[in-house]
């Protein structure tokens, strides 16, 4: 994937500042009762393990987010459009939806978890799911 639309960190450091991390994970811990465990913040050594097998199939580290993102690129505009409906629709059964950006064959996806503030085990399944349905299109 060539033209990144904005700077990323292919980084193998801690992404988020500790005074960051701490905030969010008190935000886990009050709201936890309502989010299943797959919503809750990834430890570090799941984050690093699941972040790097995901690095080799095309995803990065977001800049100053606790975030992953890919650029794909399909052949058509009908295709790209396919590929996003079918996305929805898991989105959908998962309740976690995408950020995500189309210019005509081009998707730009980003996954994190807004009710923890970062990477969960939802966004891992997601970004699976998303490369088994691209390499299906
Ligand atoms: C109220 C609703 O269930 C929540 O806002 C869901 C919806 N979709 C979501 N999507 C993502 N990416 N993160 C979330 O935390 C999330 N939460």
């Amino acid at each position: 994937m060539s033209g990144l639309i904005f700077s990323l960190r292919a980084s193998s450091s801690w992404p988020c500042s500790r005074v960051t991390r701490l905030s969010s994970l008190k935000l886990s811990r009050n709201s936890s009762s309502k989010m299943s465990s797959d919503a809750h913040w990834l430890s570090p050594a799941d984050r690093e393990q699941l972040v790097m097998e995901l690095r080799a199939s095309g995803w990065m580290e977001v800049e100053d987010r606790d975030a992953i993102f890919k650029e794909l690129h399909f052949k058509t505009f009908n295709q790209a459009f396919g590929f996003m409906s079918r996305v929805a629709l898991q989105a959908e059964k998962m309740n976690h939806h995408p950020e995500w950006f189309n210019i005509y064959n081009k998707v730009q996806i980003t996954l994190t978890t807004h009710d923890c503030g970062g990477l969960s085990k939802r966004d891992i399944k997601m970004a699976k799911f998303i490369d088994k349905v691209a390499l299906s299109m």
